[in-house]
This record gives C-alpha cells, structure tokens and sequence, in this order.
C-alpha cells in the first residue's frame, strides 16, 4: 500500500460483458474517508463497487485495493481481498434461521477463525460497537430493520477491514433509522476505516455533508456536488 490510499484506481475502464459502463475512471479513497458515490440508475455504480472488491475484472488501467493490485487478481487472492473490506448491502442477507451470534460466527469461521474465546471476544466487540451486545442471542426476525443492518455492519467488521463498502445501505429504512445507521457509519470511518456509500438518497448526503463521487455520462467525476 502506498501511504494512507486503500483504493487506488487510474485510468481504469469498467466493462459489464462487452458494454463499456465507465471509462478512464480515476478514484482514489485514503484511511479513514468518508466517501459518497452518486448516480442515475445504471450509470455505474455498483459496478464501480464490483471492481474494488473482484467481483469484476480490470481490463485497462491499473488499480489497487487494500494493497491487492486489480489487474490480473488470482480468483484465489479475492478471498484474501474481501476479508479487508466490509461489505454492507441493502437487503440484510443475514441467514434467518440462526441467531446474531451464529451469523456472525458463520463467517469467522469461513474466513479461518479457529479459537473459541477469540471468536467469542470478537463477537462481542463488533456487537458492541454497532450497540447491539444485549441483542446477541435474538433471531433476525426479531430484530427491527435498523438493527438487522447493523448486525450487517458487525459482520463487515469482523475482519478489522480497511474500507467498508457500502451499497444502498438505507434503502430499506426509514428516514430517522437511516440516519442512524449513516451516523454509525461515519463514527466508524473517524475510527480509522474509510467507508464507501453508493446511495439515491440525497437527504441523507445533506444530512452528512462529505465528498461526494459521481458516476454521470459513463464517467466518474471525483469531488462532485449534489444539485
Ligand atoms: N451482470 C450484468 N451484465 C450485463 N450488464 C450489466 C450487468 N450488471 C449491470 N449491467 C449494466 O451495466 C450498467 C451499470 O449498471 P450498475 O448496476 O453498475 O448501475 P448502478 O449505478 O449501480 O445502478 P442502480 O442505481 O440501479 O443500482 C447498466 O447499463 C446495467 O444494465
């Protein structure tokens, strides 16, 4: 990694099969930031995200993640790279038949932790930074939508990741518990791990103010602002 940058990506085109979505995309995040990506529906950005995390390949321009060059990444480093960044999207994806507890340990345990008490500690940790501990025997459905977003968050955390991805992260709630979960997110990033929000909700983004990024016109504009 160079300096402070968690992502960096220069001159890089961004296809879905042979469809050109963006072009000589230039973004770069550093520890810590918190960032808002914008755009039309279908102007890019989730395959923006795609690309940070190696669900999409790089065919020009180069660009790094977390220290993992893009271009040319091994399918077997992509579980390596997803371990440092949290991913957070909008439909809770939480496996409704366990517990907090159990959703949380189902992914320590995929992502090779093997120590009962670490897990155990870890668990508590990531519960307790989203304020959730009391809640860590519940079922999901026993959860309100803002709380079963943040158990997704928790998950995002459990591998200390350097940059939270973030994809419609509020899509489902309503405007009071989104902001909370924003507020979360951004104490999260003054703590050291850069967040990334793809979202359409333009209330929330005056309601924390931020840079903003913009996919527009098959481009990315750094630095944009909201009409
Ligand atoms: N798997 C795919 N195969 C082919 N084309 C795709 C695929 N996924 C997305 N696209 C196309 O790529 C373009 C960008 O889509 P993308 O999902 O990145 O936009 P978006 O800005 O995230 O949209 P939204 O706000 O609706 O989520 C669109 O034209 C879309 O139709």
């Amino acid at each position: 990694m160079i300096g402070n940058s968690i992502i960096k990506l220069q001159n890089v085109d961004i296809f879905q099969q042979k469809h050109l979505v963006l072009s000589n995309v230039n973004l770069h995040v550093d520890k810590g930031d918190f960032v808002w990506l914008i755009g039309q529906t279908g102007s890019g950005k989730s395959s923006l995200l795609k690309i940070i995390y190696g669900d999409l390949g790089i065919s020009a321009g180069e660009g790094t993640a977390c220290g993992y060059q893009l271009k040319n990444l091994a399918s077997k480093e992509v579980p390596y790279l997803r371990r440092k960044l949290g991913i957070v999207f909008q439909d809770f994806q939480l496996l409704t038949d366990r517990t907090v507890e159990q959703n949380l340990q189902f992914v320590m345990k995929a992502t090779g932790w093997k120590d009962k008490k670490l897990i155990a500690d870890k668990t508590m940790d990531v519960l307790e930074k989203v304020g959730l501990r009391s809640k860590v025997r519940k079922m999901p459905h026993e959860l309100s939508g803002g709380e079963q977003q943040r158990v997704v968050i928790a998950r995002a955390l459990l591998n200390d990741p350097e940059i939270i991805l973030a994809d419609e992260p509020t899509g489902n709630l309503d405007p009071d518990t989104s902001e909370e979960i924003v507020m979360l997110l951004k104490q999260i990033s003054q703590s050291g791990t850069a967040v990334l929000i793809a979202t359409h909700d333009y209330h929330i983004i005056r309601a924390f103010p931020s840079r903003i990024i913009k996919c527009e016109n098959g481009k990315v504009l750094e630095d944009a602002q909201i009409a």
